[in-house]
């Protein structure tokens, strides 16, 4: 099979890419939090026993589960022009320009060369000022910084692999981010997709993390091996879809035919399309009840030159829509929360309807949201809950923690 082979969200999944949570979560603060896109400071411990839990869910159930900072510890170790030309990009895109404090910082991570998956994990960790070796006498700059500030921020998001880059196909958007702190993360994707010995040449690319405009993974879902759906959200841009529609109508492999741009409402608790809706079944999708009613969506398919589009606007609800696309008569809409609004409210912000299918009817979701889970039963989904006071914290839950990599046709 294909190094990457993405073309439903519901196919048995085979091998999918996680992110232990490390000491960037140590790194948050209160005043970093709205920056760092956090609404609270996890408990380290307890998130990583959680998300360990995760993973034994994952493995249990026939899924290889691989981690990021493995993956780039093996890019790492691939040649030392390699190792710096990332340790490099990453110092500047943490917006470090002083001579001095980029070649100490270098000097730095160089001391996890022996190790390179601590170095990866140091990365994503951040530095203080003063971990780093310096003699202030040199230089202004250093007198000027508050030794217990962060030099290199943290990616405290990095857990939330779905959204730096995602599988499309047998290919891969490696994504602009709609901020500045979650666009360093894509610099992992950049580096795993072209030089990891198992990606390196394999894996067509249909976004370039320096375009202009924005696109994140938790708005990209494959709907079949014909269709993608694609959020126009907080976190995604119309022009960036077209830019992705384009790109992937233009690789003769891919077998994508129509792009779906879903209009949702632009809001925290709905950030990206997987935050209101996940596919659980053939037919089934958890949503919340906050989109029900009637949705603008766009279809977008190759237009009658090369390299153009055709779009058209379809006003319609979301049953009618998913059931024309997934070619069944009739879908059925699980609401988050029963038809209880506090219910619905409360566990949608707990990531309720953000659940990762495994098989068809076979998901695993977040314990907390008990109302939610309870009616996902009553309607024949086996649900596989895993524990989550901390990981929920960051706002993103089973679907958001995971790319699926593999899943079978
Ligand atoms: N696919 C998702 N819904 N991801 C959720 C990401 C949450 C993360 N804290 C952010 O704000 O970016």
């Amino acid at each position: 099979m294909a190094a990457i082979n993405v073309k439903s969200e519901i196919k048995p999944l085979k091998k999918v890419l996680l992110h232990r949570p490390g000491k960037e979560l140590e790194n948050l603060t209160p005043d970093t939090l709205e920056r760092l896109l956090f609404d609270d400071i996890p408990f380290l411990e307890v998130a990583q026993a959680e998300h360990d839990e995760f993973a034994k869910v994952l493995r249990e159930n026939g899924v290889e589960v691989v981690y990021l900072e493995d993956l780039m510890a093996d890019v790492l170790n691939v040649s030392d022009e390699i190792r710096d030309e990332f340790l490099y990009q990453w110092i500047d895109e943490a917006g470090i320009t002083d001579a001095g404090q980029v070649k100490r910082i270098y000097d730095f991570m160089m001391k996890y060369n022996d190790d390179k998956k601590a170095m990866v994990m140091k990365s994503i960790e951040g530095i203080v000022y003063n971990e780093l070796d310096y003699d202030k006498s040199g230089s202004l700059v250093d007198y000027m910084t508050d030794p217990s500030e962060l030099l290199v921020d943290p990616m405290p998001n990095v857990y939330f692999t779905r959204d730096p880059f995602a599988c499309i196909g047998n290919g891969v958007s490696v994504n602009r981010m709609f901020s500045e702190t979650r666009n360093r993360e894509t610099i992992f994707g950049q580096y795993i997709f072209k030089y990891h010995p198992d990606y390196k040449d394999q894996v067509a690319q249909y976004y370039d993390r320096n375009s202009k405009v924005h696109v994140e993974g938790g708005d990209i879902l494959n709907i079949n091996d014909k269709v993608l759906a694609v959020g126009i959200s907080q976190r995604t841009q119309a022009p960036a879809i077209e830019l992705l529609a384009k790109n992937i109508f233009a690789d003769k492999d891919a077998t994508i035919e129509t792009v779906l741009a879903f209009d949702i409402p632009n809001n925290r608790a709905m950030m990206h399309l997987d935050t209101v809706f996940t596919q659980i079944d053939y037919d089934k999708f958890t949503i919340h009840p906050g989109i029900l009613g009637p949705l603008t969506v766009y279809e977008i398919t190759k237009g009658a030159n090369e390299g153009e589009l055709k779009v058209v606007k379809v006003e319609s609800d979301l049953e009618s829509v998913l059931a024309k696309h997934l070619g069944v008569e009739k879908v059925t809409l699980i609401q988050c929360g029963g038809g209880d609004r506090i219910a619905a409210e409360r566990e949608q912000w707990n990531d309720g309807s953000n659940t990762l299918c495994i098989a068809p009817g076979v998901i695993v979701v977040y314990q907390r949201n008990t109302v939610t889970n309870e009616i996902l039963r009553q309607n024949g989904i086996k649900v596989l809950e895993i524990p989550s006071a901390e990981l929920s914290r960051g706002r993103g839950g089973p679907r958001c923690m995971s790319m699926p990599l593999v899943r079978e046709d």
